[in-house]
Parts: C-alpha cells; structure tokens; sequence
C-alpha cells in the first residue's frame, strides 16, 4: 500500500441524510471518514464538488446526497437533474481519474411498476416522473464512464433519524381517528440502517473496495414486500406495542384505498418489488425483514421523547 493511499479518505456525501447517517458508523472500520453534507458540499455546485474531489483525492467515495423531495422535483427538474445525473457522473469521472470506487444509490422509482413479478437488474427502465428520470440519468452516467463503481437500488426508506413514512403515519395516527393509506402500491420498505451495514459487509468483502473491478448493479431491499397501506398498519400496531405513544387510532382504522384516490404531482409505480438475488448470491449475504428495524426504531423514538433528545 503506497503512502498516498494510506492518506487518501473515504469520501461520503450526504452525510446528514437517513442513509448518510447510518453509513458514518458502517464505514469507520474502513478507514478515515470525511463526512460532507449540503452545507460543506452542495452537489448543485459542480465546480466545488470536482474541487473537493480533486484537494481530498479519496479511494473510496460514498454517494448518500441526493435531491429525493419526489413530489417537488416536477417543479424543480433541472436542480433535481443537476443533483441526481449530472453531479454523479461529475463524481464517476474524477473517480475513475483516481481509481477510486464509487458508491452510489439509486431507487425502484426508475421502474413503471408494471411488471408484475419482482424487478431484476436487467429489467428495462420506465420512470413515470422527474426524480425517477433523473436518477435513472445518474445511474447512466455512472456506467457511462466506465469507471469503478457499486450502485445499489433501494426503496421506501425509513429510519430514526430524518423525514419518512413512518414519522407521518405516527404523527397522523397521534391527531386523527382514521385514516385511508393506499393499498394498490407494493414495495419493500428498508431501513436505512441495513443499507448501511450491507454497504460496509459488501465493502470489507471487497477489502475496502479495492478489489471491485467495472461498476455493478445491485438491487438492495429488505425481505417481505408489503402495500403501503399494510405498512402504515404495521407501524401503528408496533406504536401500540411500544410504551410512549399517544395514539387516536389502531391498525383496523387505516383503511384500504386506490392510488386514483390519493393524487399527487409524481406517479407512483405500483410494482416497487425489487428481487435481491443478485447482491444475495454475489456477496453470500440474505436481505432481513423490516419489522424488527421497525420495532427498534419505535423504542428510539419513544426513548428520545421521554428523554428529550
Ligand atoms: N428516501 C427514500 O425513500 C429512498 C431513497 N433512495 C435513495 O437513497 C439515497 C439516500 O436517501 P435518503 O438518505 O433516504 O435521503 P435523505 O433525503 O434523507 O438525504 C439526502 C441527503 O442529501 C442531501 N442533499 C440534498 N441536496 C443536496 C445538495 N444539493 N448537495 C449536497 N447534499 C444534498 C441532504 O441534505 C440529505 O443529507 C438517495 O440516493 C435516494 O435517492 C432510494 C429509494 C427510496
């Protein structure tokens, strides 16, 4: 291992978000960690971004940052793609001038939802709205390049720490008596802490990352795909097992409805399954189920209430 190398960081962008987070804890054993978030290095900024690659000379970069506010992205397209496509492939092409490896994440948004078995890697790509699109582009730009790289789809992520499902199904469930969650989209919803610790398995299996050779694409979800509907009803059910919440309603209370009645700005696919086999045969590694994260994460949050942090 040469001096340069030995100095050389792990870069990781986006370090404030749920997955940008977890990820802090699960690359430390690799080695020095300089943590970014949009405050340090905004994406939007490209010529900052090729700045900071170019002072910080990392091997390894982990890409958490990302324009994910779905919704917002159809009135925003161009920052959305500035973010998701061009800043990624920016990042693919300083990378591969240093034979660093890129990781980076993308979503089951890049599918229509109209297959009706799980998504597999080589399916074709369909999105229905601007964020899909764009993070479809940066996935393109980062094969494009043809540098060293890991993209690992994921899907409806949630965790203690950030914005997600879960902290609205709570919230609604604490100020209302029903509910009506959609019933017709399915997907796997995947804590953003097993993202991050299969990140770190599949980066000490390729000794720090050294040893992946191309870039390669991998579906990484949680086992046992469920609608959201089902989601939110299970979230409610862990509420009530856990001590600490003040809830108006139970899982029976969340009722079954269309897509067609809850609109919004970006279609939803309905198909979000995304079939992990890939990622599970290549690394020997078996997708756990979202429900003890789910229960974990009740605990937390109803510990940081009682305790005020
Ligand atoms: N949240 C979800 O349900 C899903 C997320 N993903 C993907 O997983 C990855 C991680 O997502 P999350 O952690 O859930 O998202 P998040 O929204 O919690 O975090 C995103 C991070 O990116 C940062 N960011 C946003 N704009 C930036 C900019 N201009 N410059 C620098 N940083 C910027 C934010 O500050 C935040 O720290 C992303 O690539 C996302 O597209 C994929 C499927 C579903």
């Amino acid at each position: 291992m040469g001096k340069s190398e030995v100095s050389a960081p792990i870069l990781l962008l986006g370090s404030q978000g749920q997955l940008g987070w977890q990820l802090q804890r699960d690359l430390a054993p690799l080695g020095p960690v300089l943590a970014l978030d949009r405050r340090t290095c905004d994406l939007a900024d490209l010529d900052r971004l090729r700045a900071v690659m170019r002072e910080q000379r990392p091997r390894l970069i982990v890409n958490a940052a990302a324009y994910t506010a779905v919704d917002q992205a159809e009135k925003e397209p161009e920052l959305a793609r500035r973010i998701n496509a061009e800043a990624v492939g920016l990042l693919a092409e300083e990378a591969k001038a240093l034979d660093a490896l890129l990781v980076h994440y993308s979503t089951d948004y890049v599918f229509d939802g109209s297959k009706a078995a799980p998504y597999v890697e080589s399916d074709a790509t369909a999105p229905l709205g601007v964020y899909g699109r764009t993070k479809r582009e940066g996935e393109e730009a980062m094969l494009a390049v043809g540098g060293r790289g890991l993209i690992f789809r994921t899907s409806w992520v949630f965790g203690a720490r950030g914005k997600n499902f879960v902290k609205t199904i709570l919230r609604l469930a604490s100020e209302r008596d029903s509910l009506k969650v959609v019933a017709d989209q399915v997907g796997s919803p995947t804590p953003a802490a097993m993202i991050a610790t299969v990140t770190g398995m599949v980066l000490a299996q390729l000794d720090g990352g050294r040893a992946q050779q191309g870039c390669e694409l991998y579906h990484l979800v949680a086992a046992n795909p469920v609608s959201w509907n089902g989601f939110a009803r299970a979230i409610v059910a862990a509420a009530e097992q856990t001590p600490g919440f003040a809830l108006k309603l139970g899982p029976e209370a969340i009722a079954p409805i269309p897509s067609s009645e809850y609109p919004l700005p970006a279609p939803r696919p309905l198909n979000s399954r995304l079939d992990c086999r890939k990622l599970e045969d290549r690394f020997g590694l078996t997708m756990p189920d979202w429900q003890p994260y789910l229960s974990r994460m009740m605990q937390l949050l109803a510990l940081k209430a009682q305790n005020g942090y």
